[in-house]
């Protein structure tokens, strides 16, 4: 039925049609598949091109029975159905995605759902099928559009983050997940590790709206609103007698001062629930055994009580301490580290970011100015961005990473400037403290060794004429002719 030119097409299209989002070959895919069709792409996206191709194909085949389909033909015409019905009705999970946001716990209506299914049973799809992938159409878009409205930033570690990211969610092969691995996501537990402040929170978030919810196909909505699945848990927040009862909850009278039964994260998570462990670096090891079996035979025991209790959920982990020193110590158990890294993300730091692509500051920078005044402002945005890179300055290592940004743009934006974070325990000394942010900052930046000469003869010139106001006076403490003084003062 399908002549060899339409199968080499439909071929690029399986390959092509549930490619990661986020991946650098996404593009290269969907302009071989607008290729393969001969298209002349114009100034059109080759998505565009690529569906437009699909649908004319779809069309040459109708009326478009699968059922009357076999074997490798079968998948290749269902794959290109379900590229086209996707795209279709992408618009509409997108405002699904932002009206759940807003309305929260309850479940929005999302009877467009029905007619996602019914286009796929009508061309042959079983309905519990079509229902399914309703949900996973869902789910992909959630995924996307958290994950780059969450994770801001185009350094190439933002891009591979949200890569892993997605491919934690639905793997290599999209074919493979819906076929065997939707409904057992919750064995494959995630480990996020990266400096503080670095957005491992950020994106356990994302992971947390991310699973695969029924579709009610009766009530039309879906089973539950991806806005209540995240359970996250600090375990630094929590003295070490009290972090079982916040995992596991307790029964009343179970120790002194439960008074009341107490529910843990394990049994407030739903059944397609994450939970999110931060610091788990914290857990102590009876605690780290009892995680473990949870993790193994996925039942839990509440302190104090016999029942067991089942979790059907997933579980994301963080750290940000060196997980190997951990080990090492005898801190971290190894059966415990083996179970919980199924996956392993890291989550770069600010400074990785910074060094690879300058521009980063400029984007998080206009995200947090939005996030702090509710709109998008320019001349604000660059006016932050034209401070920091004053002070603390280019080479600034931001230890507290986006976190600290955070607080900077803030600081900033109240007219003040950021003269960077000085750790616990370093030493300031009282010159230092004497400095002007400026003069800090060109201390650091030479420290760092990030300045060249004439840079930093610049700046130097700057500094004294700060301080002295005079021309002549600049010169005569640098050392130069007044005139080059005057030049290096007027060159920024
Ligand atoms: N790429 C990003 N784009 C926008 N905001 C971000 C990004 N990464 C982090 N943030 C924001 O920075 C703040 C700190 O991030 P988060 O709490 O996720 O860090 P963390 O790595 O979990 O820190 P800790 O190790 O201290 O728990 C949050 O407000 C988060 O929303």
């Amino acid at each position: 039925m399908i002549d060899g030119d339409a199968r080499a097409f439909l071929s690029e299209v399986a390959q092509a049609a549930f490619a990661n989002p986020f991946s650098q070959e996404r593009v290269r895919q969907d302009r071989r598949l607008a290729a393969t069709l001969g298209e002349d792409l114009g100034g059109e996206a080759p998505l565009e091109a690529a569906l437009r191709a699909v649908r004319r194909e779809l069309d040459r085949l109708w009326p478009l029975d699968l059922r009357g389909l076999g074997g490798e033909e079968r998948q290749l015409v269902e794959v290109a159905l379900l590229f086209d019905t996707f795209h279709v009705f992408v618009p509409e999970f997108d405002a699904l995605v932002a009206r759940q946001l807003e309305a929260g716990a309850q479940p929005v209506s999302a009877g467009f759902g029905r007619e996602v299914a019914r286009r796929l049973v009508e061309r042959g799809m079983a309905e519990e099928r079509a229902e399914r992938f309703v949900g996973i159409f869902f789910q992909m878009r959630r995924t996307f559009l958290l994950a780059r409205e969450r994770l801001r930033g185009e350094s190439p570690s933002m891009g591979r983050l949200r890569e892993r990211l997605w491919q934690n969610v639905f793997t290599d092969d999209m074919v493979r997940y819906e076929g065997q691995l939707w409904d057992r996501m919750e064995d494959f537990s995630v480990f996020l590790v990266g400096p503080t402040g670095s957005g491992k929170g950020a994106a356990a978030a994302v992971l947390g709206a991310s699973s695969w919810i029924p579709f009610d196909a009766q009530s039309g909505r879906f089973a539950q609103s991806f806005t209540e699945l995240f359970v996250p848990l600090n375990l630094s927040q929590f003295p070490e007698s009290l972090i079982e009862s916040e995992l596991f909850g307790h029964r009343k009278g179970a120790f002194t001062g439960a008074i009341e039964h107490h529910e843990g994260v394990f049994g407030r998570c739903a059944r397609h629930g994450v939970i999110f462990l931060d610091e788990l670096g914290e857990a102590s090891v009876p605690v780290q055994i009892k995680l473990l079996r949870v993790l193994q035979e996925r039942v839990f025991v509440p302190v104090g009580d016999h029942q067991e209790r089942r979790f059907e959920g997933r579980v994301v982990a963080a750290t940000n301490q060196d997980i190997g020193e951990l080990r090492r110590s005898g801190r971290f158990r190894d059966d415990f580290y083996y179970r919980l890294c199924t996956d392993v993300i890291e989550v770069p730091s600010l400074a990785t970011r910074l060094e690879e692509a300058p521009g980063e500051l400029e984007v998080l920078v206009a995200h947090m100015v939005e996030g702090v005044l509710g709109r998008a402002d320019e001349a604000s945005s660059r006016r932050v961005v034209a401070s920091l890179r004053d002070s603390p300055g280019g080479s600034y290592g931001w230890p507290g990473n986006v976190r600290e940004l955070e607080q900077a743009v803030r600081r900033v934006l109240l007219g003040r400037s950021y003269r960077g974070d000085v750790h616990p325990g370093e030493r300031v000394d009282e010159w230092a403290k004497a400095l002007s942010p400026q003069e800090l900052a060109l201390v650091r930046e030479v420290g760092a060794g990030a300045l060249e000469l004439r840079e930093l003869q610049a700046r130097y010139c700057q500094l004294l004429y700060r301080r002295h106001g005079t021309y002549e006076e600049v010169a005569r403490r640098a050392g130069i002719d007044r005139r080059t003084a005057r030049r290096y003062i007027e060159s920024q």
